[in-house]
């Protein structure tokens, strides 16, 4: 689904990684590792093609992609409703009660019409995770998935990649927790690659 090569990135003088290179497949989960500052969002987005200068090699992408950044990409005057509907608008159509059950699969029933400055981090996080319910892109690209989101959260995060690599998609993404997810992930070391 994805393919990079030779990927090389210096950020202020530091050598973040150099000549990476991997395949990412369908039915796999990747998860990026390293530690603070260690280049792994500069990684996400130049795989999903945001960045697309100052780096060395090439990123081919060969499936449709939804792309989720680590900051909350909620509008705080919309409603979640409002903000999802934003949101997923250029993906397809999406009858009101397809965006209601999105948000009601992440926690969000009967906040569908709070203004989403009224919410707390982790209804932010979670109106942009609502997306990936929405989703028919096979390819997820996901940065830090998990922040602030609670236990019960992650664990249905966890099923979900679970069951979108099992229907024949794929998920990369990066993450300081540790993974309970009912697949095999591979890790994506900065300076080695996929290690199976
Ligand atoms: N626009 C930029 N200009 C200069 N340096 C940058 C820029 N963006 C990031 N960096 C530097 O690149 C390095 C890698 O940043 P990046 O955000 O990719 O790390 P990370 O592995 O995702 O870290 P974290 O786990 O803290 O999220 C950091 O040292 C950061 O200071």
């Amino acid at each position: 689904m994805l393919v990079a090569d030779a990927l090389s990135l210096e950020r202020g003088g530091r050598q973040l990684f150099d000549g990476l290179s991997f395949r990412i497949h369908a039915r796999q989960i990747v998860r990026i590792e390293g530690e603070n500052g260690a280049g792994k969002t500069s990684l996400i987005r130049i795989l999903s093609g945001l960045s697309r200068y100052g780096f060395r090699g090439t990123v081919s992408r060969h499936a449709p992609m939804l792309y989720l950044g680590h900051h909350s990409a909620v509008k705080a005057l919309l409603t979640p409703r409002e903000n999802l509907a934003w949101h997923v608008a250029g993906e397809s159509r999406y009858s009101e009660e397809q965006i209601d059950d999105a948000l009601a699969r992440v926690g969000l029933f009967g906040y569908e019409d709070v203004p989403s400055h009224a919410l707390s981090a982790g209804q932010h996080r979670r109106v942009n995770l609502a997306r990936l319910y929405l989703s028919t892109s096979p390819l997820w690209i996901l940065d830090e998935p998990y922040t602030a989101i609670d236990v019960q959260g992650v664990r249905e995060l966890e099923a979900l990649f679970a069951r979108h690599v099992a229907a024949g998609g794929a998920v990369v993404l990066t993450s300081h927790q540790s993974l309970a997810i009912d697949h095999p992930v591979h890790s994506l070391d900065l300076s080695l690659g996929i290690r199976t």
